[in-house]
């Protein structure tokens, strides 16, 4: 059996393996070749030596099957030719061997170019592969051996100490216009995690939802039988110092480089730490290389994170940044409604309203105003009243910020952002430039206070309700599909709670 034949037997047996789409064409377009240390193809008994070279197209593809596939390569020419079998991954785009005369009749003329001296260096290179200078991207991963014992081992425990957080499902998630970019690229990241958005990078204040949504895709990819690393990048700084401490970091590359979705949080942190950022760009190229899935998450956009590598900040970029803003109040108000019934607490709408309209920025305070309700009414085993609530809110003193935002405030704020007199939006005018900002200081009435659409209509020069209800859905819609809109409609939001 000459090598092409041989290659395409391991191809065919390769055909039942679950191999990933971007190897299976690396396999295909690879080339088996006899070692030329051992001289010609065949001996004079037709026995193959034994020893073999696969040149792979390039040096990402031999990095990777080197890595994955080589274990598994051997053992099928093994089976094939009935005798131990040894290969050697190679890539085409360093000193590209010669063949041996006698097999230059195959597929490849294309390789036949190097000098003697060059052919040299070559095999010298190949011969000693674990002794020469790693390239880059070789010293982005950790050696065979170190990833096997992971794949048998710690990779067993690693993934079954992954802590995420149960309650953290997109099932318990509500989305609103605030989170519904960030909720939906999540989503699509882990139904087909590497293939949509690589890496995805969601950012927003404190206490919005990006640890949940991290959480929730964690879940899903262990549901679906993936390895996941939830991580914060606290976590992954105290590891690279102590793999650095005690000498362990081929450990740490394997651990990391083994997984096929990489959660971090609040990766901000890791700005101006030159070593965890060095081994996180390593990771994250390795990781990326073969396309597994990376989530990222921030307080602020990768542009904000100041002292970030100029390199990590435009690998950050290189995928979907999705952003989380404060939620408007009826997703607040959603929120609580679900909060409550998780826990079997039956809450009346106009408290759940009251709390939504006290706490505006920060729904991991949302939920505690209701725990501490709870608590409050049970200590008091008084009736759930609006005193009530109000009583057990302000006693514990967290929530002294009168935070109502009344429908004047808001029709100024939308005025001012938009350069319009609050007496030209509120009046009859229908100038293009006026009728908009109209219509958004509506939806954001409707949105912010409790003011009726009778109301709001009062408010902007006596028109009648269904007006203000075309408003409110006209800019609803709209602002699903216009994010120039989504982001004036947030910006103006910031200004308010800010001021
Ligand atoms: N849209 C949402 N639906 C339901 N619960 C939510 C939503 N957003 C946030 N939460 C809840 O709010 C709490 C805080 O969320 P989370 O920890 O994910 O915030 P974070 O953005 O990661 O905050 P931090 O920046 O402090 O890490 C969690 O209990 C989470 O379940």
């Amino acid at each position: 059996m000459n090598t092409a034949t041989i290659w395409r037997t391991v191809l065919e047996h390769l055909e039942h393996s679950p191999i990933d789409a971007v190897s299976k064409t690396w396999l295909q377009d690879a080339q088996l070749l006899n070692s030329p240390a051992m001289g010609e193809e065949t001996s004079t008994h037709g026995q193959h030596s034994g020893l073999f070279l696969l040149q792979v197209p390039n040096d990402l593809a031999c990095d990777v099957i080197t890595k994955r596939w080589q274990g598994i390569l051997e053992q099928l020419l093994s089976e094939i030719l009935s005798q131990p079998a040894q290969l050697t991954v190679i890539s085409a785009t360093q000193a590209p061997p010669s063949r041996p005369r006698s097999e230059r009749g195959e597929r490849e003329v294309r390789h036949q170019t190097s000098a003697q001296s060059a052919q040299q260096t070559y095999y010298d290179s190949v011969s000693s592969h674990t002794q020469r200078t790693p390239t880059q991207t070789e010293f982005a991963y950790a050696s065979r051996e170190r990833l096997d014992e992971w794949d048998n081992e710690q990779r067993t425990n690693m993934l079954m100490n992954n802590r995420l957080n149960q309650r953290y499902t997109f099932d318990a998630f509500i989305v609103g216009n605030s989170n519904r970019l960030a909720h939906a690229a999540s989503l699509a990241v882990a139904e087909a995690p590497g293939e949509s958005y690589n890496p995805l990078f969601l950012y927003g204040g404190v206490g919005l939802g990006k640890t949940h949504l991290l959480h929730a895709i964690g879940h899903q990819g262990v549901q679906t039988g993936l390895a996941v690393l939830y991580v914060s990048s606290e976590q992954f700084t105290n590891e690279i110092v102590n793999a650095i401490r005690y000498r362990t970091t081929e450990e740490f590359r394997a651990k990391y480089r083994s997984v096929d979705i990489l959660l971090v949080d609040d990766i901000q942190f890791i700005a101006g730490k030159e070593s965890t950022e060095e081994e996180f760009f390593h990771t994250f190229n390795s990781l990326y290389e073969m396309s597994k899935q990376i989530v990222i998450c921030s307080d602020r956009p990768p542009k904000a994170i100041v002292s970030l590598e100029e390199r990590l900040r435009s690998r950050f970029e290189w995928g979907l940044i999705a952003d989380i803003q404060p939620p408007d109040l009826e997703t607040r108000m959603a929120i609580l409604r679900v909060k409550a019934d998780l826990l079997h607490y039956h809450v009346p709408d106009e408290i759940i309203s009251y709390i939504a309209g006290r706490v505006q920025t920060n729904i991991r305070e949302l939920e505690g105003c209701l725990n501490r309700l709870m608590a409050y009414q049970q200590l008091h085993r008084s009736d759930l009243t609006l005193d009530v609530a109000r009583a057990a809110i302000s006693s514990l003193g967290n929530d002294n910020r009168e935070t109502h935002l009344n429908s004047q405030q808001i029709a100024e704020a939308v005025a001012e952002y938009y350069h319009i007199s609050l007496e030209a939006m509120c009046g009859k005018q229908r100038d293009k430039y006026i009728v908009m900002p109209r219509q958004i200081a509506m939806y954001l009435i409707r949105q912010e206070t409790q003011a009726s659409l009778l109301e709001i209509g009062q408010l902007f020069g006596g028109r009648d309700h269904s007006t203000v209800l075309h408003a409110c859905e006209k800019i609803d819609r709209t602002l699903n599909i216009n994010p120039t809109l989504r982001r004036e409609i947030i910006d103006i939001r910031e200004q308010l709670m800010r001021s």
